[in-house]
């Protein structure tokens, strides 16, 4: 495991443009090794913060990209709850990922059966990895401790060999969704978090200094072999005592 990095910013403001530097120096990589930049994307205030700074790009080409997500809601892709819905219309619509590099479910099927067709699509874009190796996922995470649909003291933090499985009854709505496991989590190459506000400043401390208890899923987000960063504003980060890096503007991860 490379060091756990903790990035804190004044504002979401600040921390939005080195967000997309990171993502574009990842991809930058990616696609000069590998020939493809595969990202994993999550919901909540991310679609928006990722989309507006990657728009405000110079002259993103994302025409080698290859986009999943590391959960989503299982709800049609019109209704305001899906966040394949959210990404089309902030981000997919602006730029040139090609349509068959974003992987959705499909969510006219039953829960159980679309995780099941969307470990398939993972599995042809990822045919010689046991667990899918995403180059970049970027993960919320919210006030009680969950990233992507994995829920503080759920069974489904014990899956080793599912790489998505379903979940009919996630505490926070809507009820049915598909997600990444944590072994597809904790294979990828670098994963960031990306967390701000200061209802989020006790579960981080717990998060990120430890708890009496078990750990709360974010914190179990420990990549085997890649980087993991932490990428906070000050409220969120208002309770930390650890050692925490303070960048000047413009810096690069
Ligand atoms: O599917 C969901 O319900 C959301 O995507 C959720 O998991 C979100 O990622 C976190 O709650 C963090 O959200 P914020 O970044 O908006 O706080």
């Amino acid at each position: 495991m490379a060091a756990r990095r903790v990035v804190v910013f004044p504002s979401s403001a600040e921390l939005g443009p080195v967000l997309a530097q990171l993502v574009t120096s990842r991809a930058e990589k990616a696609i000069t090794g590998r020939g493809r930049f595969t990202l994993g994307l999550s919901g909540g205030s991310l679609v928006s913060m990722l989309s507006k700074e990657l728009l405000a790009l110079p002259d993103p080409d994302c025409s080698k990209w290859v986009v999943g997500f590391c959960d989503e809601r299982l709800v049609p892709f019109d209704d305001p709850e899906s966040t394949y819905g959210l990404y089309k219309s902030h981000l997919f619509s602006k730029v040139n990922i090609p349509d068959s590099g974003i992987l959705t479910i499909n969510s006219s099927l039953p829960v159980n059966e679309c995780a099941e067709d969307y470990t398939r699509k993972l599995k042809e874009v990822f045919p010689d990895d046991d667990f899918p190796v995403f180059d970049l996922l970027l993960l919320g995470m919210g006030p009680d401790g969950h990233t992507c649909s994995l829920f503080p003291e759920h069974p489904l933090l014990e899956e080793t060999e599912k790489i998505v499985a379903p979940i009919s009854d996630s505490p926070k709505p809507p009820p049915q969704r598909v997600t990444m496991t944590l072994p597809v989590v904790n294979s990828a190459r670098c994963v960031a978090f990306v967390s701000t506000g200061g209802s989020k400043a006790p579960v981080l401390k717990e998060v990120l200094e430890g708890r009496e208890g078990p750990a709360f899923p974010a914190a179990r987000v420990v990549p085997t072999n890649g980087e993991l960063f932490w990428l906070v504003d000050d409220p969120a980060a208002a309770s930390l005592t650890i050692q925490v890096e303070r960048p000047g503007s413009g810096a690069k991860l």
